[in-house]
């Protein structure tokens, strides 16, 4: 059933505009539904706009005023997205009364991001760090200790329990009835997953007041599908970790964090960004960055992620013609943990951990990313530097307090290698056997997802590694030639002396 129509009404009664002679909506192919161009339009040109009082967070649904700001805070309801999904649930719960249910009733009800995959599907993602991100545990964990003890009525066992359910409990607000229907870890994963593929983060009107200057959008959003701003207030909302850490005291408060309706329907390509959202005091637009030609798709952008991003927080994977002819994404890259850069150097315990936390404090990270430049992370050359160091020099480094120079000589171009080759290995299969499994036709989607996801990081890996080894011929190559030069001209200065 064709939801966009109902949607685009509940868009016009709630004040929302849409230049419907430029922009509409379909399904591609590949992308599910997103806009498109119904004529040529200018760069520049307000493709429509959302007010403010539409957006879906927790400082727009009144479920944090019924529940009580207090407890919201005591409940931890304001760290992470813990909060925005209750408000989500309740919204649904209240059906058409909600101010909302011609949106919620257009969000996708499925993902095919790796949060609902199988263990045998998981296992295909070995190698790649999506798994470790998906932070499943801790969202459950959210679940149990935070969500549910709100919304649940307890069954106290004693006249104190009975008290403290009396004020924990809220059978006006979370009829019991609509416990099993609306507030299960089931939809709670899928508004999580909404939250992760549609949300955007939205300053408050407050801020922008001094920033405006002739009306015209100003400022472009960070979100879900466009990280402009600096990358520590996307992140906070945006890393899937984000939504968990609770015990965390650095964890961010998320009530910027909102559903934009319509501007969530907008889908994205690595460089084809061609539309952006941009925030008024009184509305967001979503507004044209270049000529789009009619028929066109209206691109936003997600950031221009690799491929094992876009599948965990999207469910989908980017394929582009590469400049060596082959298909993937321009923005893939392999992270690797300083671990295995320890495992390699086999470091004693002690003293390995003495240097990385000095190397943590120093503002260095526990990851490195290698990119599709095929360039050695100057932090990894650092590091093993730091590794590799004396007593003397190590006590030298700390009195100096910086981190050693990223020097790639000889010695260290070995210890990288293998610290590639080792990153390489943690791959159950070869690339070539990723590479013949893609072209089966019959394939499954999470495979032959998961398939992109590793294909794309170990191209970089092993195109880094080829890199090397032609870098340390050349280098043998270069020794071998001054040697030769230097025995020569031994072998010159010999002769003559004999003479
Ligand atoms: C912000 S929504 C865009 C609207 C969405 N297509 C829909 O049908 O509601 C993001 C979702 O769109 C899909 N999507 C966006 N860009 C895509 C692309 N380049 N290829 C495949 N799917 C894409 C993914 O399922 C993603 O989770």
């Amino acid at each position: 059933m064709d939801v966009v129509p109902k949607l685009l009404e509940w868009f016009h009664s709630s004040g929302g505009h849409l230049d419907q002679s430029s922009v509409g909506f379909s399904v591609f192919p590949d992308c599910g539904r997103g806009a498109v161009a119904l004529k040529d339009i200018p760069e520049g040109h307000v493709l429509f706009r959302i007010p403010r009082g539409i957006l879906l967070s927790t400082e727009t649904s009144t479920l944090p005023g019924l529940i009580g700001l207090d407890r919201w805070r005591d409940a931890k309801m304001h760290m992470g997205w813990v909060g925005l999904i209750l408000c989500m649930m309740w919204e649904t719960a209240q059906g058409s009364t909600s101010k909302w249910s011609g949106y919620l009733d257009s969000l996708p009800k499925t993902f095919d991001t790796p949060m609902f995959w199988s263990d045998v599907e998981l296992a295909e993602l070995k190698g790649t760090s999506v798994v470790d991100k998906l932070g499943k545990a801790d969202a459950e964990q959210d679940f149990t200790e935070k969500l549910l003890p709100l919304v649940q009525v307890s069954t106290p066992t004693n006249a104190d329990a009975m008290n403290s359910a009396r004020r924990q409990s809220r059978p006006d607000i979370f009829p019991s009835e609509t416990i099993p229907i609306y507030y299960t870890l089931e939809i709670y994963h899928v508004m999580g997953s909404r939250i992760l593929s549609r949300s955007f983060d939205v300053e408050k009107d407050e801020s922008e007041e001094d920033t405006e200057t002739d009306g015209a959008a100003n400022t472009s959003l960070g979100s879900a599908m466009d990280v402009d701003l600096p990358q520590e207030e996307t992140e906070s909302v945006h890393d899937g970790d984000s939504q968990h850490a609770d015990e965390d005291e650095e964890e961010e408060e998320s009530s910027g964090v909102s559903m934009v309706p319509l501007a969530d329907m907008l889908n994205a390509r690595y460089g084809s960004e061609n539309a952006k959202l941009f925030y008024e005091k009184e509305d967001l637009r979503m507004v044209s960055t270049k000529l789009i030609k009619s028929g066109e798709q209206i691109w936003n952008t997600y950031g221009d992620l690799p491929n094992a991003e876009l599948l965990r927080r999207y469910g989908h994977v980017d394929m582009l013609p590469l400049p060596n002819g082959e298909l993937g994404n321009p923005g893939d890259v392999v992270e690797i943990t300083a671990d295995l850069a320890v495992a390699v150097l086999q470091t004693d315990e002690a003293m390995t951990k003495e240097r990385i936390d000095w190397w943590l404090e120093q503002g260095g990270d526990d990851v490195v990313v290698l990119e599709s430049d095929l360039e050695i992370p100057l932090a990894l050359v650092s590091l093993i530097r730091l590794l590799r160091l004396t007593s003397d020099e190590w006590e030298k480094t700390v009195a100096k307090d910086k981190v050693p120079k990223p020097k790639l000589d000889n010695e260290v171009l070995d210890v990288v290698r293998a610290v590639l080759e080792r990153r390489l290995n943690e791959y159950p299969s070869t690339l070539n056997d990723d590479i013949q499994l893609l072209g089966d036709e019959t394939l499954s989607l999470t495979k032959r997802l998961a398939l992109v996801v590793r294909t794309g990081e170990k191209r970089i890996l092993q195109n880094t590694l080829q890199k090397i080894k032609i870098q340390q011929l050349d280098a043998k190559k270069g020794d071998g030639n001054r040697k030769r030069k230097a025995d020569e001209e031994v072998g010159r200065t010999s002769k003559t002396r004999r003479r």
